[in-house]
């Protein structure tokens, strides 16, 4: 089987990730999928910096480079932004490319449209690492949206801000010192507004409302308000009522399709089921009309549980293809 090549847009946290783990994974790469995947280019901003990249790897600012590579099959994008990844992935599937991202904010702004225009080209677009990083709970919705219907989701969606709460209690940092370690570990988005103002769960309660509903959202359904104004005096607050402070997303589904979603800083009590999640995890509790609450849990953001889960996607696009295959 000739190689499955690929092109990675982005080589920040995520993007170094997926390179390093088709790098270093390759046996179990052609295990799983009966051939080498092989990185064929890496798209970047700025070409200049210095990255630990093979040789015969193309590192470009130029996408149109990208496209004219022979016999290249998919796209992993993880780069910044709605622009310029929205008009790459829409070329990308154009020209018959798989894509998958990790780009909540472009997915939660343009994912539609894409999703849309793949079912025409006939190619997939698998966005698992847009929610809750190494969570694979897009996976699960799809699964049990086949039998169930999901009347509620709530959920911690954003690992940088559960760090900087648990970091605040824990510790007694404040919230800056708390952001900076988050930002060290890889967890926090390019521009750390997008996290502690509460838009970067915003993308993520959009993309899954739009996953249950199967329609185009209007985000001005959803109330959003970010842990910015929370002081240690808020945090050491709830402490003494024994709560916690959790940044919470959450979404009904009534049985006509109708939606309510909101995204806030909420302090719960020991009962609760978002109590004890600390630090970087993320954690959904689904609640199906047949199997009531079900919770999903693991760490939302960081280098190798995203890129995992990105080439996850890219395993079961290409198992799936050869599953077609060979039904034929
Ligand atoms: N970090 C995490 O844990 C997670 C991140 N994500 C998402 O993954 C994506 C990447 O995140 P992350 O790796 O943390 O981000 P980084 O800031 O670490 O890296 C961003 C990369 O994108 C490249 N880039 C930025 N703008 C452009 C552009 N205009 N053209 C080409 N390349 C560009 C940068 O290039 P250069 O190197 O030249 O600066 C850099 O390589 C984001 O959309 C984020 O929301 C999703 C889940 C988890
Ligand atoms: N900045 C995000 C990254 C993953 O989506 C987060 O902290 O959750």
């Amino acid at each position: 089987m000739r190689p499955i090549k690929v092109a990675i847009l982005g080589f920040g946290t995520v993007g170094s990730g997926v390179y390093e783990l088709i790098e270093t994974k390759q046996d179990l790469l052609e295990q799983l999928l009966g051939g080498p995947v092989r990185v064929d280019a890496v798209l970047v901003k700025d070409v200049g910096k210095s990255r630990t990249i093979h040789d015969d790897v193309l590192v470009t600012d130029d996408f149109s480079e990208i496209l004219r590579l022979p016999e290249l099959d998919v796209v992993i994008e993880a780069i910044v932004n709605v622009e310029p990844g929205y008009t790459y992935l829409r070329r990308a599937i154009e020209a018959g490319l798989y894509v998958v991202t990790a780009n909540k904010e472009l997915f939660a702004n343009k994912g539609f449209e894409l999703r849309q225009l793949a079912e025409k080209r006939g190619v997939k677009v698998c966005f698992e690492a847009t929610v809750a990083g190494g969570v694979p709970i897009i996976g699960a919705l799809k699964q049990l949206l086949r039998f169930n219907q999901v009347v509620k989701v709530e959920a911690i969606l954003n690992g940088t801000m559960n760090y900087i709460l648990t970091k605040m209690r824990e510790d007694q940092v404040s919230l800056e010192e708390a952001l900076l370690q988050a930002q060290r570990l890889g967890y926090a988005e390019a521009d750390p507004a997008n996290d502690v103002e509460g838009f970067d769960v915003l993308f993520k309660v959009v993309i899954l409302l739009e996953l249950l509903t199967g329609r185009k959202i209007d985000w001005d359904l959803v109330r959003c308000s970010g842990i910015s104004d929370i002081t240690p005096a808020d945090i050491s607050q709830a402490s003494v009522r024994g709560e916690r402070i959790k940044h919470v997303g959450s979404l009904v589904v009534d049985d006509q399709g109708q939606v309510e979603a909101e995204v806030r800083p909420v302090s719960v009590g020991e009962s609760h089921k978002l109590y004890a999640i600390e630090g970087v995890d993320n954690a959904i509790v689904v609640t199906g009309d047949l199997t009531g609450d079900l919770v999903f849990q693991g760490p939302g953001a960081g280098k190798y549980p995203t890129a995992s889960i990105m080439i996850e996607d890219l395993v079961s696009i290409f198992q799936s293809i050869k599953k077609a295959a060979v039904s034929r």
